[in-house]
């Protein structure tokens, strides 16, 4: 048996599509794939990786749409002439929040996929779910008031698991599945969260959940990192077994499945460490450190740190930290972000990026004293719905002038995660370093604004940018 040479492959399965990087021994990027959901796999017919149902509150995802992408970015990656065998460790993120419903004796079929055969077809009927719900899921607010009922208030609620009972919270959903679907809901084996459901499509076997993705259930108790048994007990029966255990989420899992091994030339050496949520693989990868302040501009936008003693809120999560058992890490999450950006630049910048940014090029930061606030859908922080414009003069108004809409935008984003985040107490220090990352952070003039609206009233914080 020969020993990989020492490649690392990292994949990220989020909202909008499946992201593949290949590292080498000293972590150069030998090559990068990615599946976009709507344009790679249109038969799905999703938008932006989702279907939004006729409420506008349910949110949902096809789960073989994720199998059929992964499988497609594996092909992309042997396409791409990297030579797989040299893989000696892999591992991912996940969208947080997500669930996937496998059926029973689904744990068998996924064992024992043939090679001959691509995941998506051995894998068809093996989830009682169809189209699982996804972090931009809005529908729960029935089980999240019950949930905080049974744990005697949100507050004691937060004190347990980091967060208040938040609608796309995965055990919240796991409570709707059950009240909607009984009969699903028994028929399952095992829930995974998308990360650890990712991890097991390479394990050919069930992945644990880790502690930090864990923690956005509102269902595991962050200092003890155990599941509750009272939030279990009010969300659906039996739901500690279909859950399984739980782990740290550096965790090696063990190897890759044989159906990796034939079908792409993986080394039966390569060994899959336990995927987390995208916020906490985006904390350990861009080494994060206390003091530091990071801000994912994808699907969604986020705030997040490191934190060193959880003092969970009525706003915002602490989470486990996914690099060190003794601390957190705390998030703020915005839903209207990247998709509300598209829709700006394609009515006010002719659909360009480019066009978006000589916007905002040509607008004064402070835009003059015009100021919005854009909410397409129920925002998360705060829970408000609607566009809300005003003039210099602090008067509403209907419309701005394109520039003008384009800088009000991006201002109103980045002023929302600064009251936010101050709400709850972060500050920036001279030395404080604001880390940018997701699919926006590529655009400067839109980075340059999270300078003026910086988190904090320090001359010039340092902003750099991982995308
Ligand atoms: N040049 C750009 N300027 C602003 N936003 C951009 C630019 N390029 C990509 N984006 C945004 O990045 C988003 C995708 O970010 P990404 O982090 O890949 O998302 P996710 O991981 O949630 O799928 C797109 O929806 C798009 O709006
Ligand atoms: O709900 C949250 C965090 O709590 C979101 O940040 C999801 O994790 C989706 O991530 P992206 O696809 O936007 O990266």
């Amino acid at each position: 048996m020969s020993t990989p040479r020492g490649f690392v492959l990292g994949l990220d399965l989020s909202t909008q599509q499946v992201k593949a990087m290949v590292l080498d021994d000293e972590l150069v990027v030998l090559t990068e794939v990615h599946v976009h959901f709507d344009k790679d796999l249109p038969k799905f017919s999703t938008q932006g990786g989702v279907h939004i149902h006729e409420d506008k509150l349910t949110v949902t995802s096809p789960v073989l749409m994720w199998v059929e992408a992964i499988d497609l970015a594996l092909e992309r990656l042997v396409q791409s002439g990297v030579d797989l065998s040299q893989v000696a460790v892999l591992s991912g993120s996940g969208q947080q929040h997500g669930s996937v419903y496998w059926r029973q004796g689904a744990r068998k079929t996924l064992r024992n996929a043939a090679a001959s055969s691509p995941l998506h077809l051995t894998l068809q009927g093996c989830f009682s779910l169809d189209e699982v719900p996804v972090w931009m899921d809005s529908s729960t607010a029935t089980e999240c008031r019950q949930l905080e009922q049974a744990l005697g208030g949100a507050q004691s609620l937060a004190d347990i698991t980091g967060s208040r009972a938040y609608e796309r919270f995965t055990g919240n959903q796991i409570a709707k599945v059950y009240r909607t679907w009984p009969r699903a809901y028994e028929d399952t084996e095992r829930i995974s969260l998308v990360s650890s459901f990712a991890a097991s499509l390479f394990l050919g076997d069930y992945a644990t959940i880790d502690y930090s993705d864990g923690s956005g259930m509102n269902l595991l108790d962050i200092r003890k990192k155990c599941w509750t048994q009272r939030c279990l007990d009010a969300c659906a029966p039996d739901l500690a077994e279909k859950l399984g255990e739980l782990v740290p989420s550096h965790t090696v899992l063990g190897p890759v499945s044989s159906y990796l091994v034939q079908r792409y030339g993986f080394s039966p050496n390569c060994q899959v460490v336990a995927f987390s949520g995208d916020n906490p693989g985006s904390l350990a990868g861009m080494r994060l450190q206390a003091g530091d302040i990071a801000v994912s501009l994808g699907t969604s936008d986020t705030v997040f740190l490191w934190l060193k003693e959880p003092r969970p809120a009525l706003e915002g999560h602490v989470f486990c930290n996914p690099i060190c058992q003794e601390a957190y890490m705390a998030l703020i999450c915005f839903k209207n972000a990247s998709l509300t950006r598209e829709r700006v630049r394609d009515r006010c910048a002719a659909g360009s990026w480019e066009e978006f940014s000589r916007a905002l090029r040509a607008t004064p930061p402070g835009n003059g004293g015009n100021i919005g606030f854009y909410f397409d859908t129920m925002e998360i922080t705060p829970p408000a719905v609607g566009i809300h414009r005003f003039n210099t003069d602090d008067e509403k108004v209907e419309a701005f002038a394109d520039d003008v809409e384009v800088r009000a935008l991006v201002e109103g984003q980045f002023l929302a995660k600064r009251v936010h985040a101050e709400g709850l107490g972060y500050r920036t220090e001279p030395e404080t370093r604001i880390l940018a990352t997701g699919g926006a952070s590529s655009n400067k003039d839109i980075l340059q604004n999270l300078r003026y609206t910086r988190l904090g009233d320090v001359p010039k914080p340092m902003i750099a940018c991982h995308t």
